[in-house]
């Protein structure tokens, strides 16, 4: 079978990023900013539709925004004042063009384009009994079963039929969702995966990031709210939430991670919070050391706030070069490993003879840890200490990132000071999870957590029908495994 599941997939990645805009000439354009912004949260494949008044206009494409949509030809062909865009990291079906952001659909009632970021945890069961009755997948995501079950409601308009088929789906997903009655934007009742609105003129504008905004000049309105949905169209703007409300679960590794610095998360500055982060594990794990060396670029924050917490000065030991892409998205282990020599390289002159603290965001396979502890020693640092941003990874992400299956991960396999051995550094240590709340300003409440923190803790927000039914076994049990 060509579908793939989420939890037979190897590969370490990323998220998705979606954009959608309504009400300016060569929306298209628009989008392809934004997504542009938004690259570094998937850069397997891009898509962006348009809807003229009268026809629904796709261009979808492997690879990145530049390349693809700063060329005229390409753009030319998408016109109109509405448009929704994707950038993609598969979670779920593979790395191909039929599987590409915005999905579209001619539905009885008209034209249908989705493009989503998060991952729905039951598609496989959703599908195998769409399949049944007679609906056939163009993809092999877990996307494309909201446009089945859209297709199959008894609902009355586009918006009705939405909220009917989000009422099946379990999971993770924020979603742009274009039709001829208007843009709808909207997240899933417990918030996991990001959605901010913004502002442009008679023109509003949804993104996964604030960062979006930014690129073409937009003012910030406000997060779309878990389980909500916005449409918008000519009669105005309207706001529906037509879930029972829970309290909120927003992704937690957006703050350490996924999400770019100079973004606004939930009204919280993502450089702020890691720089408190980094500030937090200074004072849960201090070390005598000559410099804080940061791992580029997403421990840099993190670096920054343990150099002033601990009065170590910051330094550059390693420099990484900007013309080589994520060790992410390498196909091999083998490749991965080469990945990330291409990637950094020790500041010799630096580092020799120094004590060194390393801070990075997380540890996922210690690929990138391994590599650089050895980096620095072979550069001639007289000790290396390792601390990382966040608590160790011992669980798979199934709502939109794509982390390994749990036996890759380094932390579900060893214990911290097994883990130390292993990347062979003089000490090893990360912030706990307390400690990331309240770099965040929050206390964790053990009872509700506030957030999704469960691949630092297997406390999973909702169930996992497709990975249960493939284990055989309870989800209730990840949920106890910590
Ligand atoms: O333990 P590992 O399996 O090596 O994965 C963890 C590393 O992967 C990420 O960095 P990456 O180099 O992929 O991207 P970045 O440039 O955004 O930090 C992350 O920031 C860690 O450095
Ligand atoms: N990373 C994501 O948000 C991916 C969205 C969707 N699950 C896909 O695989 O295309
Ligand atoms: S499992 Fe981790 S990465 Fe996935 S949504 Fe929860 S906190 Fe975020
Ligand atoms: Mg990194």
């Amino acid at each position: 079978m060509l579908t793939t599941n989420p939890f037979d997939d190897d590969k370490l990645r990323e998220e998705c990023g979606i954009f959608g805009i309504w009400g300016a000439e060569n929306a298209a354009s628009f989008v392809a900013l934004g997504l542009h912004a938004l690259q570094h949260r998937g850069q397997e494949a891009a898509g962006i539709t348009v809807f003229d008044g009268k026809h629904f206009h796709s261009h979808r494409a492997m690879g990145h925004v530049a390349g693809n949509f700063d060329r005229d030809d390409v753009m030319r062909k998408l016109p109109g004042r509405t448009a929704i865009g994707h950038v993609r990291y598969s979670t779920t079906g593979e790395t191909a063009l039929r599987n590409v952001q915005p999905l579209f659909a001619d539905l009885a009632q008209g034209g249908f384009a989705v493009a989503h970021n998060g991952n729905l945890s039951n598609a496989m069961k959703l599908r195998r009994t769409l399949n049944r009755r007679g609906s056939i997948f163009q993809s092999t995501g877990d996307t494309e079963v909201i446009i089945h079950l859209v297709a199959t409601s008894d609902r009355g308009n586009n918006l009705d039929k939405l909220t009917d088929a989000l009422k099946q789906v379990e999971g993770a997903y924020s979603l742009v969702v274009l039709t001829d009655e208007g843009l709808v934007a909207c997240r899933d009742p417990l918030g996991i995966r990001p959605l901010v609105m913004g502002k442009l003129g008679e023109a509003t504008i949804f993104a996964s990031e604030t960062v979006a905004l930014d690129v073409i000049g937009a003012s910030y309105l406000r997060d779309v709210e878990p389980g909500e949905l916005v449409l918008v169209n000519d009669t105005g703007i309207r706001s529906y939430r037509p879930f029972e409300k829970v309290a909120p679960r927003p992704c937690i590794f957006e703050h350490v991670y996924f999400s770019r610095p100079d973004s606004i998360a939930e009204g919280q500055s993502v450089y702020e919070v890691r720089k408190n982060i980094g500030a937090e594990l200074a004072r849960e794990a201090p070390v005598e050391a000559d410099y804080v060396v940061p791992v580029p670029d997403s421990g840099v924050p993190a670096a920054l706030g343990y150099s002033q917490a601990s009065a170590i000065p910051f330094e550059l030991g390693i420099i990484r070069s900007h013309y080589v892409g994520r060790t992410f998205i390498q196909p091999s282990q083998e490749v991965r490993h080469l990945g990330v020599k291409l990637k950094h390289n020790a500041n010799s002159a630096l580092v020799r003879g120094k004590r060194i603290v390393l801070v990075d965001d997380s540890i996922v396979r210690g690929t990138t840890s391994v590599k650089l502890v050895q980096m620095m020693r072979d550069a001639g640092a007289r000790e290396v200490h390792m601390r990382i941003a966040s608590p160790p990874t011992t669980h798979s992400c199934f709502y939109g990132v794509d982390t390994p299956e749990r036996a890759k991960l380094l932390a579900a396999q060893m214990s911290v000071a097994a883990m130390a051995d292993y990347i062979n550094a003089d000490s090893l240590a990360f912030i706990s999870i307390e400690g990331l709340y309240r770099a965040l300003g929050e206390e964790r409440d053990n009872n509700q957590p506030q957030r999704c923190d469960a691949c630092f803790t297997g406390n999973y927000p909702t169930s996992l029908t497709d990975l249960t039914e493939k284990e055989g076994a309870p989800s209730l049990s990840l949920v106890a495994s910590r």
